[in-house]
């Protein structure tokens, strides 16, 4: 009897021990109980450590933006411990994906990184100054740790933000020279931005392959070229002259450019430039990796109303002579409707380095359009519209893309109606084509032309409609008048 109560008691004693056991586990592991006996014992070593604390301004002494700023902010995105640690900041991204999530370090957060067996915590200090927006990154780093590591750790920075950079994880700006009236010295800057979020690719433009296929590769190119670019003594930049009717996508292609470098875009308004030497700030003022443009030169140049730059100006501000701002990589854009009433010191050899012709839509580029609005590859009425652009009637690749949109419902309705409008608006302006040319060497042109149609349509309509097509000026783009033979322009 006495034998079987205690092995009763025994086994009584195993299931309560299992029981102890469970119930400290869960205690243990669930309640955070070891989290917070590591993080007191993380206090208690730190406690015993001198730290040196780095700080990384988001603007420098002259409140351009500093370049480490954001490389430290793109890397903190990247870092596991802020996704663990027990709270931070989920934002929609500002970029070209507004469905994507980020995690952005909090103001009041602090955490740490691991790097060559060294651990140092960042954290955000916002300065309360007239302009809210100065915020800044601190490091802090064990001052044993410092002499070893800062410079290895800030590199590795450098190096993750610019493949983050380089896989599109960073969120474009789009620049725009705000104007004399607001820069002063209480912190304005002479460029305000906002999140840079056009659609347009090169897949999305309509232009003959091969020329986009150059423009790939010349891209491609210019971007491996640093040490090449320093060798020469030349500045690191690329240059572009889109010229080309209204609405034959030359601001499109520079979304595309920037989408497909992953650069920012600075809109330089000249209109906005006091002179030549606020045109001289505002290139120094902007950063590396960036798509500079300067839209409709030839109206700005053709102005009589001074505004302030001269023409040396705007050629100083070509020739990026400003070194010292541009010892890293930008493109340089120029857009203009024609080459033909420019001053030729513009277009000299070397000036700009590529210049494009956009021409009206030819029935390749249609096709890209159809595909692209209509989802239409191929079709049974496209021998009868090319049968047309061969004839010469042609339309903007905007004056097409509006009728298809409105179409849209029904390719077949669409591609009528661009048949129709062709028909009664295609005059004949597209009598030239694309073209790349190295150092203004052009590409041949086409001589077909057709003659001028007159009468409302469905093109007009739409002109009408939505104000969409900015009439430049007469003499520029008379085929937008209806009223000048298309034979005057160019
Ligand atoms: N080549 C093209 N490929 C695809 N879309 C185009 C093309 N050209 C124009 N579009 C469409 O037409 C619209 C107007 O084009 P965009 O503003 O780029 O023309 P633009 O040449 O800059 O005109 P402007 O000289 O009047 O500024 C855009 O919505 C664009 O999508
Ligand atoms: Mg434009």
């Amino acid at each position: 009897m006495m034998v079987y109560k205690s092995v009763w008691f025994v086994l009584l004693l195993i299931v309560l021990i299992f029981l102890a056991l469970f119930f400290l586990r869960v205690i243990l592991f669930k309640t955070g109980f070891i989290y917070t006996l590591k993080k007191l014992w993380r206090i208690a070593q730190d406690y015993f450590h001198v730290y040196q604390f780095f700080k990384v301004p988001e603007l420098d002494e002259s409140f351009k933006e500093n370049q480490l700023f954001k490389k430290v902010s793109l890397y903190l995105q990247s870092l596991p411990s802020l996704e663990d640690s027990d709270f931070t900041n989920l934002v929609t991204s500002s970029g070209k994906n507004q469905n994507d999530i980020v995690l952005r370090l909090d103001p009041k957060q602090t955490i740490g990184d691991e790097f060559l067996g060294a651990r140092v915590f960042w954290f955000h200090e916002a300065e309360q100054t007239s302009d809210s927006k100065a915020r800044t990154f601190v490091l802090k780093i064990r001052k044993a740790d410092k002499r070893r590591i800062l410079r290895p750790y800030l590199q590795h920075i450098h190096i993750v933000a610019d493949e983050m950079e380089q896989q599109g994880k960073r969120d474009l700006k789009l620049y725009m020279n705000a104007g004399a009236q607001s820069i002063g010295g209480d912190g304005n800057v002479r460029w305000r931005s906002v999140p840079f979020t056009h659609p347009s690719t090169l897949d999305t433009i309509a232009m003959e392959t091969d020329l986009k296929n150059k423009v790939k590769s010349d891209l491609e190119s210019f971007l491996k070229s640093k040490q090449y670019y320093q060798r020469l003594g030349r500045v690191w930049k690329r240059s572009f002259l889109l010229y080309g009717p209204s609405g034959t996508g030359k601001s499109s292609f520079v979304a595309a450019l920037a989408n497909f470098l992953n650069y920012d875009v600075y809109d330089i308004d000249l209109s906005n430039v006091t002179g030549d030497s606020d045109l001289k700030l505002l290139l120094l003022e902007t950063t590396p990796k960036s798509v500079v443009v300067i839209e409709d030169l030839d109206r700005f140049l053709m102005q009589k109303k001074s505004t302030g730059v001269s023409l040396s100006g705007v050629l100083n501000f070509m020739d990026g002579i400003l070194n010292s701002c541009c010892a890293e990589e930008r493109i340089m854009v120029f857009t203009m409707t024609s080459k033909d009433q420019i001053d030729p010191s513009i277009l000299r050899p070397s000036r700009v380095d590529v210049h494009i012709h956009f021409p009206l839509c030819d029935f390749a580029s249609f096709k890209v359009l159809a595909n692209n609005y209509l989802g239409v590859k191929d079709h049974k009425l496209f021998p009868q519209v090319q049968e047309i652009f061969d004839n010469g009637a042609s339309l903007s690749p905007a004056e097409i893309g509006e009728l298809m949109i409105a179409n849209r419902t029904s390719p077949t309705r669409a591609i009528k109606s661009v048949i129709s409008a062709l028909q009664t608006d295609g005059d004949g302006r597209g009598s030239r084509r694309s073209g790349l040319s190295n150092d203004a060497e052009e590409l041949e042109e086409r001589s077909a032309r057709s003659p001028l149609n007159d009468g409302l349509s469905t093109v007009k309509d739409l002109r009408r409609l939505y104000g969409l097509f900015r009439v430049k000026s007469n003499a520029k783009s008379p085929s937008f008048d209806g009223g000048v033979s298309p034979r005057s322009e160019r």
